[in-house]
């Protein structure tokens, strides 16, 4: 494509060079080898892309898109933006030509339960036969085969590169999360939304957005991108922000809630720990729902999955049928050992108010104790102790017993993080000891469990793998679980 057609409907300054020359690829690593394409510099939390411009024509970049103006050869076109995480978007876009337009996107927000509700999504299209990919934490999902990313939402170039290749293998849906860092730095501006979920919104990523109202803000960004569907979760305080402030009268805002007035919602709850079922009410009809999930969030995420395919024409049975297919989603509530009433379990949550959930949730399946392994994973500001402080609470009132130990600690200090969570759990009478490392701690935690007893394991989730400091190492719960339960006696 000419370079010229990749900057279409930018506002830009050519500082050198010719925009009337062909560009085969789009790079924001200068890294990657790409001959003849357009590097974008980009100014990172680590270091400034700008400054790799050399090492990306080396690598056979022939024009560069900056913020500011560089010391570079002649042969190289120079183009000039105001903030190129905005001008990667639009390139990227214009580059593959608006795929979101050929698809039917449907974008999931929110702190907690994006994964899960695009499986229940994913399960229900399967069902009514749309061809349907995924973008989000689990990696890219395309053509039933998985592609490994390093974001929950990739930066633009590459989120509109699987869009693109999703319209090209003639997919009809693609469900998206769109995380709020991706939303504050542009991966997913210009594209089109047929469909926008928020599910809640509770502490967390303020190391970026600083304050809760920023984050809301972040989040709120996607429904100004969505051209039908709004569809919110008003039992959160902040989706009911969320309808308040929707005014477009061309998308249609719809509700779902289990405890407030909804036009999706959902009544006869019944609980056990492998199977819940309910009443869903849709603005036109009712129906029986079984999911393999236990607990309120799942009835929850199950509803927003509900309500967008319903809103997108799906049928009920394709929903009913679809959602009793799921046994499991990897890491959410996911029973990985279970011996009579005695059960490992492992969950993703990671924020105060997921760990709260989630413990909540198996507390009345539990007829011994709830032993809780975690670790706050938190940068070291102010937010980051409040977020130790947070889920150190949470353990002390609704675990039985619990294991301290690490998350991801990256590069922050170890002791300042077990301190102040162990400090949280000292001064909220929690029963607890500390264990640094977490492969250990399980072990201890299975060790002195009883048959009645339920260990959950939080924070990993579907992870396999531990970060401290600059080292990624394996890390796989289910297997030190299968491993320690060999040697266990009750
Ligand atoms: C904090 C954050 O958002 N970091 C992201 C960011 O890294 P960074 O800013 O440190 O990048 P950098 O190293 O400073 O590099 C700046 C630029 O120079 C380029 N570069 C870098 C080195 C080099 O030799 N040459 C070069 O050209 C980089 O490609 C980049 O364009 O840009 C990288 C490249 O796109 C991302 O992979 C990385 O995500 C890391 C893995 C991350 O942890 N991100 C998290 C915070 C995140 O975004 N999470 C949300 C989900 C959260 C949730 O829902 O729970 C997500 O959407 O994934
Ligand atoms: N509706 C919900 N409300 C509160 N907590 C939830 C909800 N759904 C799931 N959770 C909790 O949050 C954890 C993460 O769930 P899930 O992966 O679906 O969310 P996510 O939004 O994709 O999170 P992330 O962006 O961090 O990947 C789960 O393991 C569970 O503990």
């Amino acid at each position: 494509m000419l370079l010229k057609d990749i900057l279409k409907n930018m506002d830009y300054e050519v500082i050198q060079g010719d925009i009337n020359q062909e560009i085969s690829a789009l790079t924001y690593d200068s890294r990657e080898k790409k001959v003849d394409s357009l590097f974008v510099c980009i100014k990172g939390f680590t270091l400034d892309g700008h400054d790799k411009a050399q090492e990306a024509v080396g690598n056979g970049a022939r024009a560069i898109l900056v913020e500011r103006e560089i010391p570079i050869s002649d042969d190289i076109t120079v183009i000039k933006v105001a903030d190129t995480r905005n001008g990667m978007a639009k390139a990227a876009v214009n580059f593959y030509n608006k795929p979101a337009d050929s698809l039917n996107v449907i974008g999931i927000t929110g702190t907690n339960g994006k994964t899960s509700i695009t499986h229940f999504l994913k399960v229900i299209l399967d069902q009514a036969d749309k061809k349907t990919g995924i973008i989000g934490t689990l990696g890219t999902l395309m053509n039933e085969k998985i592609i490994p990313t390093n974001n929950t939402t990739p930066e633009a170039i590459d989120l509109q590169r699987f869009l693109s290749d999703m319209k090209d293998s003639e997919h009809d849906y693609c469900l998206m999360e769109v995380s709020s860092h991706s939303l504050q730095l542009k991966r997913s501006a210009y594209t089109s939304f047929s469909t926008g979920i928020f599910t809640n919104l509770s502490p967390d990523h303020l190391e970026l957005h600083k304050t809760m109202d920023d984050y809301f803000e972040a989040k709120a960004e996607l429904f100004t991108m969505t051209n039908k569907f709004n569809i919110v979760n008003v039992d959160d305080f902040y989706g009911q922000k969320l309808v308040q402030q929707l005014n477009n009268p061309e998308v249609k805002t719809l509700s779902y809630g289990i405890h407030e007035k909804a036009d999706f919602y959902a009544t006869d709850i019944n609980y056990s720990f492998d199977q819940t079922t309910f009443t869903v009410h849709t603005p036109n009809e009712s129906a029986q729902i079984t999911i393999h999930l236990p607990g309120e969030i799942y009835v929850s995420n199950s509803l927003a999955a509900i309500a967008a395919a319903y809103c997108n024409g799906i049928n009920m049975e394709a929903i009913q049928n679809g959602l009793n297919t799921v046994k499991n989603i990897s890491g959410r509530l996911e029973t990985v050992y279970k011996q009579g009433d005695f059960r490992v379990v492992v969950d993703f949550a990671h924020t105060e108010d997921a760990l709260q959930k989630a413990l909540t949730v198996l507390r009345p399946f539990v007829s011994g104790r709830l032993i809780l392994v975690f670790g706050v994973y938190a940068d070291m500001s102010e937010n980051g102790r409040d977020k130790r402080y947070g889920m150190g609470r949470v353990a002390a009132e609704y675990a039985d017993f619990s294991i301290v130990t690490l998350d991801n600690p990256k590069k922050h200090d170890i002791k300042t993080i077990m301190k102040e969570t162990t400090d949280a759990l000292e001064r909220n009478k929690g029963s607890y000891i500390a264990i640094e490392d977490r492969a250990e701690a399980i072990r201890c935690a299975i060790e002195m469990s009883h048959s009645d007893d339920c260990i959950l394991l939080a924070g990993k989730g579907h992870e396999t793998t531990q970060i401290i400091g600059d080292r990624e190492i394996h890390f796989s719960e289910k297997e030190i679980v299968q491993e320690a339960m060999q040697t266990k006696t009750f």
